[in-house]
């Protein structure tokens, strides 16, 4: 079981991320046989789903010759910046981590859930997965080797999340293809000060700094075009007293960081009367990293 998470938080793309409670994703992996090495995936085509092309690159990297059967249950929506993906490839890749007692580190669980991302967006990002794996909040301070350090943020914050009703296929693969190749020195230095000013934040708990650092001038405004609605959810939700808002992931869904001064109720309002904008309203806490369970 993984959870579902928000990736980059603002400033931090492909390197913040943070597990939420609130949806998870169940994957089984049962071994079939062993001499060859093949991976199937119940009622689909395994190199197309994260889960199933995980386990298949971890267990070539591995060399370990077995026939897997993967299943996935998905309770996480997918395609909504809800890193969904990301968790089913979590989960995958710590389930059999158990079944071959590999005992592989949670670096390196990171490392071949990440590779599962390439079957859904195109590209491994990892840090869904790292949330998915570590639980709470996560940066990926190296990617080769791969290395996650978990951010010791206050307990009490919680999470809102603004889910729209909308669906665009090969979303995150999209969203990755309006991320700016190349950056001025000085978005790069306001950049900077954003992320320095949220790490700062979070990890002495100054609500002033996550604030002011949970605000992206780079990968959020060129994909503006995907959640139009963004800057009015953002809006109401710092007038409500949000600690902090930033879009989830690749979008469309928002992050809230909120505490108890935060007027949650007065966020579900506005969202309901932002034309254009159908959208569920969740409440909910920090997530836990990936558990597994052995069924015999
Ligand atoms: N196990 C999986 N769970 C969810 N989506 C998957 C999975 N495997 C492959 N995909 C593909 O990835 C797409 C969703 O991924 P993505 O656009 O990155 O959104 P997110 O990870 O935010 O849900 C789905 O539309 C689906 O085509
Ligand atoms: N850093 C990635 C995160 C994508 O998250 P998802 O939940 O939208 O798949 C990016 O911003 O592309």
């Amino acid at each position: 079981m993984a959870h579902s998470s928000s990736a980059n938080l603002g400033p931090g793309f492909d390197v913040l991320a943070v597990a939420h409670s609130v949806f998870r994703d169940e994957v089984e992996v049962r071994i079939l046989g062993e001499g060859s090495l093949k991976v199937e995936l119940a009622g689909g085509d395994p190199l197309t789903n994260t889960a199933s092309y995980a386990v298949l690159k971890m267990l070539e990297n591995l060399g370990h010759k077995v026939q897997v059967e993967v299943r996935v249950r998905k309770g996480i929506p997918a395609g909504l910046g809800l890193g969904s993906s990301g968790a089913s490839a979590a989960a995958a890749v710590a389930a059999l981590n158990e079944l071959l007692g590999s005992g592989v580190d949670r670096n390196t669980l990171v490392k071949y859930a990440m590779v599962g991302e390439v079957a859904s967006s195109g590209s491994p990002h990892p840090d869904n997965v790292a949330a998915s794996v570590v639980g709470g909040w996560v940066a990926v301070t190296s990617v080769e080797p791969l290395k996650v350090v978990s951010i010791p943020a206050p307990r009490d914050y919680l999470l809102v999340l603004v889910v729209p009703d909308l669906k665009l296929e090969g979303k995150t693969k999209k969203a990755r293809e309006m991320v700016p190749r190349q950056i001025s020195m000085e978005d790069h230095v306001e950049s900077t000060r954003r992320l320095t000013s949220l790490l700062v934040g979070l990890s002495s708990g100054n609500r002033e700094l996550v604030r002011e650092g949970m605000r992206d001038n780079l990968v959020e405004t060129a994909r503006l075009p995907l959640f139009p609605f963004y800057p009015e959810v953002r809006k109401s939700a710092l007038e409500r007293n949000a600690v902090g808002v930033c879009v989830s992931g690749a979008g469309p869904s928002v992050l809230i960081l909120a505490d108890r001064s935060t007027d949650v109720d007065g966020i579900r309002d506005d969202v309901r009367r932002i034309s254009g904008l159908r959208a569920e309203v969740y409440l909910t806490e920090v997530g836990e990293g990936v558990k597994v369970e052995v069924r015999n």
